[in-house]
């Protein structure tokens, strides 16, 4: 189970044919960029969290991805239930613990989603996946990285075996932990964390990738390297991160075979 130029672009391929359907409950900050990065890709999404729509909402989609990233009451409650429809139908489920470790709240709700549903994909930065497999108060400051991806496998190797999740822990390189799996993508551009909710856009490429291929570890790296690949590509074009958002809608949407061939980087030192 390597990740290929030929395998990823076998992947787009299907999701630009059969445009799955993804159901984001997001965040505020992000429910627009997500939306124009999957439908770049060549995903449909839809944004839905009322309690009164999700399980009708799931019941039509081929992925859920749930982001924690502006959490209330209500929602939690709907991201429950969204969660239960989906492990219900076998459609694969995507959590994003936005910020898990900067409050209780967040590190408390994520872990009661965990214990109900088991996620099909974790993705995270190095703190907040460190803080979901840390029983004291992770070190996580606001929603942005303190630590290397590097640090956090261990932690991602504990959450595999307890929830049977890939996860995936974004960074300068990303590292996709399975079940006897490490894929390291090396792809990508500092850039990219000048722009709010590229981690979060991250996490839905990993919804649509996840719906049109079923093994997991793979589907996530390939998410990981398209959306490094794209990202790359407009930073070098890109003087400063406004630019960069535009850009990387416009590289994720002209993506080809050959720039997949030319640009994926599989970097070692997953051990
Ligand atoms: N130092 C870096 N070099 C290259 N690429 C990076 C670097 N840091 C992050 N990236 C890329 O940026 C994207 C977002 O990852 P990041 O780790 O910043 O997510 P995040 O912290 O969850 O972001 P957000 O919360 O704003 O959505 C990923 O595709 C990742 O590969
Ligand atoms: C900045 C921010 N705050 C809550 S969610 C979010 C988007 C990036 O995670
Ligand atoms: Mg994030």
């Amino acid at each position: 189970m390597s990740i290929t130029p030929e395998n990823t672009w076998a992947s787009v391929s299907a999701i630009r044919d059969q445009a799955p359907l993804i159901h984001n409950i997001t965040n505020y900050v992000v429910m627009n960029s997500t939306a124009n990065a999957l439908l770049a890709l060549g995903a449909s999404p839809v944004m839905a969290h009322a309690q009164e729509e999700v399980e009708d909402m799931v019941n039509i989609a081929s992925a859920l991805v749930i982001n924690i990233g502006t959490l209330s009451a209500p929602w939690v409650e709907a991201m429950g239930s969204a969660a239960r429809k989906a492990a219900g139908r076998g459609i694969p489920l995507v959590l994003d613990p936005v910020g898990a470790g900067a409050t209780a709240y967040r590190t408390q709700t994520v872990r009661k989603l965990m214990d109900t549903v088991s996620p099909t994909i974790i993705r995270g930065n190095a703190s907040e996946i460190l803080a979901l497999a840390t029983s004291e108060k992770g070190e996580t400051k606001g929603v942005d990285a303190t630590e290397s991806s590097q640090n956090a496998i261990e932690a991602a190797h504990w959450l595999n075996e307890r929830y049977g999740s890939t996860v995936c822990i974004s960074g300068e390189t990303d590292f996709i932990v399975g079940d006897q799996v490490v894929i390291g993508i090396g792809n990508g551009h500092p850039l990219m964390t000048r722009v709010t909710g590229l981690g979060c856009t991250a996490s839905a490429l990993c919804g649509a990738f996840a719906a049109v291929n079923s093994s997991f570890p793979l589907a996530a790296a390939q998410a990981m390297a398209v959306m490094g690949i794209a990202g790359e590509m407009a930073a070098e074009i890109s003087p400063g991160p406004g630019s960069l958002q535009l850009h990387f809608l416009d590289f994720l949407y002209r993506l080809t075979k050959d720039d997949l061939a030319r640009r994926l980087r599989i970097s070692a030192g997953a051990g």
